[in-house]
Order: structure tokens, then sequence, then C-alpha cells
């Protein structure tokens, strides 16, 4: 089988080779290629062997163009290309190992160039981004190649979202998804989703404008011209794009003068069949300060809400870091960091990536050890096993009692809602018994801790304070 695959790797690189070779000078060519062993070609991925990772760097950077239409050439376009890295065992064991990376590299978005009819009025115009021409406007897109389709792993969290991104990557102003406003919680992949949508645009239709700008820069840029007195050349500007992709519009809530000017920049934009894309850390109708009529524009399109992912997608985007970095980690790792760091997408990439390097820093190996002791610096609330001996505690701390007397025979009646409180907790939050719990509170049967659950339940509905008291003691147990 191995030999096969290794077979069929060495045929199809050498075909890649062929057509390299025709198309790159020859001492590149020597220099760059002919070291390069193929080694394995499995589902379409093939894996080649390069001498060093400044190597690997030095292909990515200046070759991988012709690696890609190489390969594609042979294996269509679903092929992928695979790097190992014979690498110098630091330990200096005889034994080398090998570093595994993809081939991740995306070319940055060009400059674009625009001609620009000279107006009677703006003889000058300003590009708020860099200094123009009169004729010709350099713009930048300020999109982050990185952040593609390709590497923004869909789950049902993103569906929607990720789905509309596509549609308007591919008939950008030509969907009813316009505006496409992107909203959603911190770190959950509405820039990298934003970026991805601007990047495959420019891949698509390379003459499009695209110009992404977070609405803080926006606003400054705004209130420059203001300053400057250039407030027409400023829209002006913005009227030339194609796709504006505005990341953080929440950032415009309470500045009317910004609102205004942006509110004629979209109408100019969708009127004129310009692709607009939104991201916001609320769903429009949760926005405050923000103008009715401007509102009523976002709406106009698609809001597509980016949840948080589930347990499935996070053990995808976790393997995914570590695909993208060439490192193995064991399963059940990726499913402790996966369980654990749930609510944000970038503290799972930051567990990920610390865990990596607390591993080769401090050469150990990666264990569920060394991910706990990650994990925990990452998310407060990693669930700690509770204990009816640590709810008590809590709960006398809070009633200004000591355990001792919490657990008496007292019928006090501040003492006995706070022991009726102990023993409901520790019934929600243990798996012990309710004769278990019944004789740790002060040897009481599980009759009485029935009872005691039940006079809780009944306090919530009907005594305000005393819910105030549950409230507060449920936060500290879940903190
Ligand atoms: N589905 C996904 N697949 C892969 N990576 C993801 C995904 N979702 C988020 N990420 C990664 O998580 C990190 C945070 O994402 P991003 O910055 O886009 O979040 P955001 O929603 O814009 O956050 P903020 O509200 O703080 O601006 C990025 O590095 C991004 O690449």
């Amino acid at each position: 089988m191995l030999d096969y695959t290794t077979n069929n790797a060495k045929s199809v690189w050498n075909n890649c080779l062929n057509f390299i070779k025709d198309n790159i000078q020859e001492q590149a060519f020597k220099t760059w290629f002919e070291p390069i062993k193929a080694i394995e070609l499995t589902d379409n991925v093939l894996y080649i062997q390069v001498p060093s990772k400044f190597f690997y760097e030095w292909l990515e950077e200046h070759y991988v163009k012709i690696l890609k239409s190489a390969l594609q050439k042979e294996l269509g376009p679903g092929a992928k290309l695979l790097y190992k890295i014979e690498m110098e065992n630091a330990q200096g064991n005889k034994k080398p190992f090998t570093e595994q990376l993809p081939s991740t590299h995306r070319e940055p978005v060009k400059t674009q160039e625009l001609d620009v009819p000279v107006q009677q009025k703006n003889p000058e115009l300003k590009n708020p981004f860099v200094i123009p021409g009169i004729r010709n406007v350099k713009i930048e897109s300020q999109l982050n190649s990185n952040y593609s389709f390709d590497n923004f792993l869909e789950g049902e969290s993103n569906r929607l979202a990720r789905n509309a991104g596509m549609a308007v990557a591919n008939k950008p102003g030509g969907t009813a998804f316009n505006p496409l406003m992107l909203y959603g919680g911190v770190g959950l992949g509405k820039t990298h989703l934003a970026h991805a949508i601007g990047v495959e645009i420019k891949e698509k239709f390379p003459e499009k404008t695209v110009l992404y700008i977070s609405a803080e820069v926006f606003t400054q840029q705004y209130v420059d011209s203001v300053r400057k007195q250039t407030r027409n050349d400023f829209i002006y500007f913005y009227q030339l794009i194609d796709v504006l992709i505005v990341d953080d519009i929440q950032f415009l809530s309470g500045k009317s003068g910004t609102q205004d000017v942006f509110f004629h920049i979209f109408n100019y934009l969708h009127q004129n069949g310009k692709q607009v894309i939104l991201t916001s850390d609320k769903a429009p109708v949760d926005m405050q300060d923000i103008e009715q009529r401007l509102l009523s524009r976002f709406k106009w399109g698609l809001s597509a809400e980016i949840q948080h992912p589930d347990f499935e997608t996070r053990v995808n985007i976790a393997k995914s870091i570590l695909f993208r970095d060439g490192v193995e980690m064991p399963e059940d790792v990726i499913e402790y960091v996966a369980k654990n760091v749930k609510t944000n997408v970038r503290e799972l990439e930051g567990a990920i990536i610390s865990l990596i390097a607390q591993s080769s820093f401090n050469k150990r190996e990666i264990t569920l050890e060394l991910a706990k002791s990650v994990v925990e610096k990452f998310v407060k609330n990693v669930k700690k096993d509770i204990s009816i001996d640590y709810i008590q505690k809590i709960v006398s701390d809070y009633f200004s009692l000591d355990v001792e007397t919490l657990c008496s025979k007292t019928r006090k009646r501040h003492i006995v809602q706070a022991r009726q409180l102990a023993m409901f907790f520790s019934k929600k939050y243990t798996k012990s018994s309710l004769a278990n719990i019944g004789s740790l509170t002060g040897d009481r049967d599980h009759a009485t801790v029935l009872h005691a659950c039940k006079t809780v339940d009944n306090l919530l509905e009907t005594d305000k304070q005393f819910k105030g008291y549950f409230e507060d003691i449920n936060k500290k147990l879940s903190m």
C-alpha cells in the first residue's frame, strides 16, 4: 500500500516538476525543486519532503502559485500539498523528526488602481489611505489574505452566516443579502468571515474595488475630513468602492455626524448595486443610539448571527490550528480543550497555541495534565467538582455563620433558610443522594432534604429577598 502511494506520489511529482521546469529559470529549479522528495499521495494530498523550514518558507513565499497550478493540473482543483520537514533534533538525538506543514500561503491582495474622472469641484481628491494622484487612485483593500473561507470552519453556529457570505462572494451586489450584516459575540469569527468574503471577491472579480475598514477608523477619517474641510472628498472616495466592508458598526453608536455621512454613502452604494457588508456585536434590533433610518437600512438585507460554536466545531477548529502549525496532539487533549474553552474561538486558539508553546519551550509532552493547567489560565469557570463541604462553607460565609451552626438543630428562621439553601445546592451541584446530603447536614434524614428543596422552590416564587440570597450564592458557586 505504502509502496503504491509512494510510487504514485513520485510519478505525480515528476509531472509537476516537468511543468515547473518549463516555467521557471533553470538555476532556481535546481536550487529549490531538485532537492524535494515526493513521499506519499493520499486522498488527493501530496506529501513532499523538504530539507529545512527555511526551504519550506521560501517555496511558500516564491513558488506557491506555480506549485498550486502544477498540482491542480495533475490532481484537479481539490489537490492539497503538505510539506514534511526534516528537523534537527534539539536534544541531539540522532533520530531526526519530521514536522508537517500544510501549504497555506495566500498571496496578499494587490493594490487596486482606479481611474477616476477629474472632477471640477474636487481637483484634489483626498484618499483617506494613500495620498492619491489626481486621476489614478490607489486603494489598498486592507484585506487580510490569511482569513479565507478555507480556514473558516463551518458548523451549526455559523452555517447561515458562512453560506450567505459565500453567496455574496459569488455575486457581490447581486443577491438579496445587501447589506449582509454578520453579528455575534466577541471572538466568534465576524472579522474573519468579513475578510474571507472580501478576499474571495478579489479572487473571483479582480476588477472590483473592495475595501475593509473598521468603523473606528472610518470615524477617525471622517472627523479628520471635517477638520480639514474635505468632507466631500471623503464621501466621494467611499462612493468609488464596489464592496464596502465595515467592521464593528456598533462603534457608530451615539456618533450622529458619522452616522449621517455613513447613511449617505450607504444609500449611494446600495442604489448603485454595490455590496455592503457589516459586522456588529449586536443584532440590529438591539443596537443603541443608532438612528432609526440607518437601523432600518441595516435590516434591508440579511442579518446572520454567528453563535457560540458547538463542541464538534470547536474540535474541528482546534484540529485545523494544529494542522496549520504542523503539530500533533492526542485526541483526548484536543477534546479536553474543546470541552472547556467554549465561549470564544479566540480563546480556543489561544489555549491551543499556548499548549504548543508550553510543550515546545519546556520540552514537555502534551498531556492531559499540561492541558488542564493551560486551560485553567484561559477559562475561569472550568467546572470544579463541588463538594457538600464546599457548599456549606460558601452558604455559611454568605450568612456570616459557621458551618457548625448551619448544621445544628437550631430553628431560628434565618439559619433554617441557610440550611435549606445548603441542602438545595448540594442536591443541585453534587451527585449525592438525599440520604447522604441529610446525613452530612447535621445527621438529618432524606425526607428533610426533600422538604428543604421544595421549600426553596416555593420561596423563590414568593419571597424576593430570599430569591436575592439564592442568586448571590448560586453565582458564587458557579464561579
Ligand atoms: N469558524 C472558524 N474557523 C476557524 N477559525 C475561526 C472560526 N471562527 C473564529 N475563528 C478564529 O477566531 C479568532 C477570532 O475571530 P474574529 O477576530 O473574526 O472574531 P470577531 O467575532 O470579529 O471578534 P470581535 O468581536 O472581538 O471583533 C480569529 O483568529 C479567527 O480566525
